[in-house]
């Protein structure tokens, strides 16, 4: 494997957290919280990868530790050759952090001052500055915003913002931990678009954490699932149906309402008049099924509904319980 193929490399990473609750009046109690549980993958140089599981999996601390805030308990980890926890500054100049919950930027300044701001800070050459922010206040749309204070800005106009913040000095790397979250449909899109074309234009390896599984369809071809600290799924988005074991669902509008069509191992889940709803195995092939139906019922339309990932993830986590329950 090559340094490139490496890019972003964990082996057998862990993160326990101490907590102390308090019991009693003097009493506490330790205990401990193994947010990321020996987690290895490896990401190559140019890739944009999906970061995905529940609430309280372990998406965020693995991304701190990615960019060297937290401290590993166990493991080893490299990006871009650097080991996070010990040259964070040195990485802070090849990654680039977007937190959708919190905002890197003044708050009180207007845009443009805290792009000056980091400017100073990364010490970025000025002609790199200056095409970096060009192509992020045009692709961006930040025109006529460079000039609000950050706290007039809507919640889509300041993740704009912050993705522009992120990029001015040109990381190779960038971990977008929720970037749509709380946006509207218009907003997320032009989010997605511009990671889009950053990814595949620029090369830049994007590391995505994210409820939105439209953020996941739309650009990332793997995903990795993480669930109580543990990857549970790494690989392409579709092989997520396959593992979980999940139905897909045939829509046929009749011309006149019928008694519930026979098509085995399909079966009818729904009726509305002359519209029924099948579902079938999502491994069988859609195709003989279709000419069943076609050749035995009149038919008007059809379709096929492939299954809903947030389902399937749902149906995983569920499995994976009833097994540690067995
Ligand atoms: N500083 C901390 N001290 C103690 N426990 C922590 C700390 N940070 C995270 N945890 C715990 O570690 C676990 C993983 O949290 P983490 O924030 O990484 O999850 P997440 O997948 O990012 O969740 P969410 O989608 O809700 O942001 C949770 O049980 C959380 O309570």
């Amino acid at each position: 494997m090559s340094e490139d193929d490496r890019f972003i490399e964990l082996d057998r990473i862990e993160k326990v957290f101490d907590v102390r609750k308090k019991t009693g009046f003097l009493r506490r109690e330790r205990r401990e919280v193994r947010a990321v549980d020996s987690i290895s993958f490896t990401v190559a140089r140019g890739e944009m990868v999906g970061y995905i599981g529940p609430n309280g999996a372990g998406k965020s601390t693995t991304i701190k530790m990615l960019t060297g805030i937290l401290t590993p308990s166990g493991g080893r980890m490299r990006v871009a050759g650097i080991d996070p926890s010990r040259e964070r500054t040195r990485l802070a100049h090849r990654i680039g952090v977007v937190f959708g919950q919190r905002t890197t930027l003044w708050w009180d300044l207007p845009l443009i001052d805290s792009y000056r701001l980091m400017h100073r800070m990364y010490r970025i050459p000025d002609a790199r500055y200056r095409a970096n922010l060009d192509r992020c206040v045009e692709l961006l749309e930040l025109g006529d915003l460079l000039d609000v204070p950050v706290r007039q800005l809507s919640l889509g106009q300041r993740m704009r913002g912050d993705i522009a913040a992120a990029l001015l000095h040109d990381p190779e790397v960038l971990y977008l931990d929720e970037p749509t979250i709380g946006l509207d449909v218009i907003s997320k899109a032009k989010v997605r678009e511009f990671l889009k074309d950053l990814n595949t234009e620029q090369g830049t390896t994007v590391l995505l954490t994210t409820h939105d599984l439209q953020d996941i369809e739309q650009l990332c071809r793997r995903v990795m699932v993480i669930d109580h600290g543990r990857l549970m799924y790494d690989g392409p988005l579709t092989g997520l149906h396959e593992i979980g074991d999940s139905e897909r669902t045939l829509v046929v509008d009749l011309e006149r309402e019928l008694p519930p069509i026979e098509a085995a191992p399909a079966r009818v889940v729904r009726v509305e008049g002359p519209r029924q709803w099948l579902a079938f195995p999502a491994s069988e092939s859609a195709a003989p099924l279709v000419a069943r139906i076609a050749s035995a019922y009149p038919l008007v339309d059809l379709s096929v509904r492939e299954p809903d990932i947030e389902a399937v993830i749902a149906q995983m986590y569920a499995r994976q319980a009833e097994e540690t329950v067995s």
